[in-house]
């Protein structure tokens, strides 16, 4: 077997923490209770959306399923959306596959370990990015590039993680290439929900034509003291839309009302939030959703998330009737790569990022 060098050692042993029982918590993944950290006995009411007559281009369902959206999108920035037209087989496949991964020895999800200033690979907790606050959970992270030359999801399992995993790459790559299909369907829906006008039709699918979306595989083991610490801590998602399928074990919180409230798992639906590159795109007329991840003693929990992202170099501003209609511009136009940028180098994605983001960008350009 091949040699653990000293990185390895420290982030196996940090996983062999995060899988064990143990009277001594580790500290690292203790975090600080603040006003964010009251437990959610409550449970969400969302919107679920039902998109087969939308998908189908049948006037009146669209009409609806926009005033839903619209709706979630005012108060919170979350909803689930049911016939969304991604094969369920190829949900649980996917699923299945990724259950398997993290089964796996941890020195053979070494091999495709996320490297430094890289998003994509396997991590453990962060552990190689942050010393406190860790969340419990483990992560494999890959591309999924939209109209790109190659189809990189499948060439990542392939190359980085090893001939075995061929037939999961392929699997994935279907699914993303799906799951993106619905990502830009939903931006349609969030266009006529927002009453952009026609002279702007099609601005929020141009924008997303060549994405570069992160897509996510969660693995939330079983935690002896799941009071103490989270699966994620409470953030919104820096990117435009998140669509996450997730099993039926739970764990995914929303703040609402100024409560923590936790999400039904709901086994036809696949769960969307609003982040805040679309908050930004609707001039801040749209929420992004502030949430949250909780553990549990009992079942570990394994969720798939498709981070969508437009291409890194892509100017992105709210359409200007948008603008128009409320005044003023709320937020300067930036890049996907400058918040990305920032959420891996300056500021880790939490509850604040957007208005974070926004000073630190006014201010290295004034510089
Ligand atoms: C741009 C991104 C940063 C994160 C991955 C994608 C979209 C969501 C972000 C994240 C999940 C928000 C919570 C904190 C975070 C550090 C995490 O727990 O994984 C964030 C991701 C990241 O920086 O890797
Ligand atoms: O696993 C989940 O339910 C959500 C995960 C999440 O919020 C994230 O990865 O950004
Ligand atoms: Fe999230």
């Amino acid at each position: 077997m091949e040699q653990l060098t000293n990185e390895d050692k420290t982030i196996e042993s940090t996983m062999i923490l995060v899988q064990e029982t143990y009277d001594h918590f580790p500290k690292q993944f203790i975090w600080p209770k603040d006003h964010l950290s009251q437990t959610s006995s409550e449970e969400l009411n969302e919107h679920v959306i039902d998109l087969q007559g939308f998908l189908m281009n049948d006037k009146e369902a669209t009409l609806h399923a926009a005033n839903l959206l619209k709706e979630s999108c005012l108060s919170h920035g979350f909803f689930q959306v049911v016939n969304h037209g991604v094969d369920p087989g190829l949900l649980e496949l996917a699923h299945e596959h990724g259950r398997t991964f993290f089964k796996r020895p941890i020195t053979e999800k070494l091999k495709c370990r996320q490297k430094e200033g890289s998003i994509v690979g396997f991590s453990c907790a962060h552990a190689q990015r942050f010393r406190e606050k860790l969340p419990w959970k483990e992560l494999l992270t890959f591309e999924y590039h939209e109209n790109g030359p190659h189809d990189v999801v499948e060439e990542f399992f392939n190359v980085a993680m090893g001939a075995q995993y061929k037939e999961t790459g392929l699997i994935y790559q279907k699914l993303c290439r799906s799951i993106n299909k619905l990502a830009l369907d939903i931006l349609d829906l969030l266009e006529i929900s927002l009453g952009v006008d026609g002279h702007n039709h099609n601005y929020y699918r141009q924008l997303f034509e060549d994405s570069v979306s992160i897509v996510r595989c969660n693995h939330y083991p079983q935690c002896n003291k799941p009071d103490l610490t989270y699966g994620v801590g409470p953030h919104c998602d820096p990117n435009t839309l998140t669509i996450l399928y997730q099993d039926q074990v739970g764990g995914l919180e929303v703040f609402v009302d100024n409560k923590w409230k936790s999400v039904h798992p709901n086994r036809d639906a696949l769960v969307v939030n609003i982040g805040d590159t679309f908050r930004a795109l609707s001039n801040g007329v749209y929420k992004s959703c502030l949430h949250r991840v909780s553990v549990n003693s009992f079942k570990p929990r394994l969720s798939l998330a498709f981070f969508l992202c437009p291409k890194g170099d892509r100017e992105l501003k709210a359409p200007q009737d948008l603008v128009d209609k409320h005044g003023r511009k709320r937020y300067p136009d930036f890049k996907w790569e400058e918040l990305l940028q920032f959420t891996q180098k300056n500021h880790r994605a939490d509850e604040n990022t957007l208005e974070e983001f926004t000073k630190w960008l006014l201010s290295s350009k004034n510089e």
